[in-house]
């Protein structure tokens, strides 16, 4: 596998004269998984619209294997799971799915259940959640070498959890992933290397006791 490596520097963000994100530095590789935890409001979001591109920030500096990249969402270089729905209304989930997964991975990705049941339909007829889980199907299967994926635990049943967590470790093979969630256990059991965002500013974290010292969770 290339192991591409995807970097993030001195990103800094404001927001109505306060500041967001001071300097934050982070790099991801090929065939990892890097947890993104942090408080309500902290900027986890924020930062990772600025990697994607849609979100500019007063500095950033995000590239691949050190080439600059201005819009990450341009060329498949970069996906972006948001927290909210992104798939639009009106356009039929094949049609949709063809046009985002890699055609090099439609069988696997058409084999699963939710999308070959409900394939035909638009937005309209899903219930949130298989609505949710299309979503991250197609954005864990696009031609994207790096992944974003913001609050994917959230909003899907515990037995769908377990696939979703199953299914980031397969894609993790091939893609850089960089995942966010309340949920932290389960952000803690796919990750390879965890950051934690405080005060505009990232720290490193090797293991749980490290989250109680900087106050994310409690004893
Ligand atoms: N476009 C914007 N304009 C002004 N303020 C914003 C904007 N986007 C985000 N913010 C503010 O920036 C801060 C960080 O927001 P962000 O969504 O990145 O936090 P988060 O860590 O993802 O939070 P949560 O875990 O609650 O989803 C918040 O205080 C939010 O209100």
């Amino acid at each position: 596998m290339n192991n591409s490596i995807l970097k993030s520097d001195s990103i800094e963000v404001e927001f109505n004269g306060r500041k967001i994100l001071q300097g934050v530095y982070l790099e991801c590789r090929q065939g990892e998984i890097l947890g993104l935890l942090g408080r309500n409001g902290c900027g986890k979001s924020t930062l990772l619209k600025v990697i994607y591109g849609t979100v500019n920030g007063t500095h950033k500096y995000v590239s691949i294997d050190d080439q600059f990249v201005h819009k990450g969402y341009l060329n498949n270089q970069i996906a972006y799971l948001p927290q909210h729905h992104f798939l639009p209304n009106g356009i039929k989930m094949r049609t949709l799915a063809k046009q985002m997964v890699d055609p090099e991975h439609w069988d696997e990705f058409s084999a699963y259940p939710v999308y070959r049941d409900h394939q035909h339909k638009t937005t309209t007829g899903l219930s949130g959640g298989e609505w949710r889980q299309l979503e991250m199907l197609m954005t864990l299967y696009s031609k994207a070498r790096f992944i974003l994926l913001d609050e994917p635990f959230t909003h899907v049943s515990p037995i769908q959890v377990e696939e979703i967590k199953t299914l980031i470790l397969a894609r993790a093979k091939t893609r850089g992933i960089i995942i966010t969630d309340h949920y932290y256990k389960h952000v803690l059991e796919v990750s390879n290397r965890l950051l934690l965002l405080n005060n505009g500013y990232t720290k490193m974290i090797a293991n749980r006791d490290d989250l109680v010292t900087y106050g994310y969770i409690s004893e």
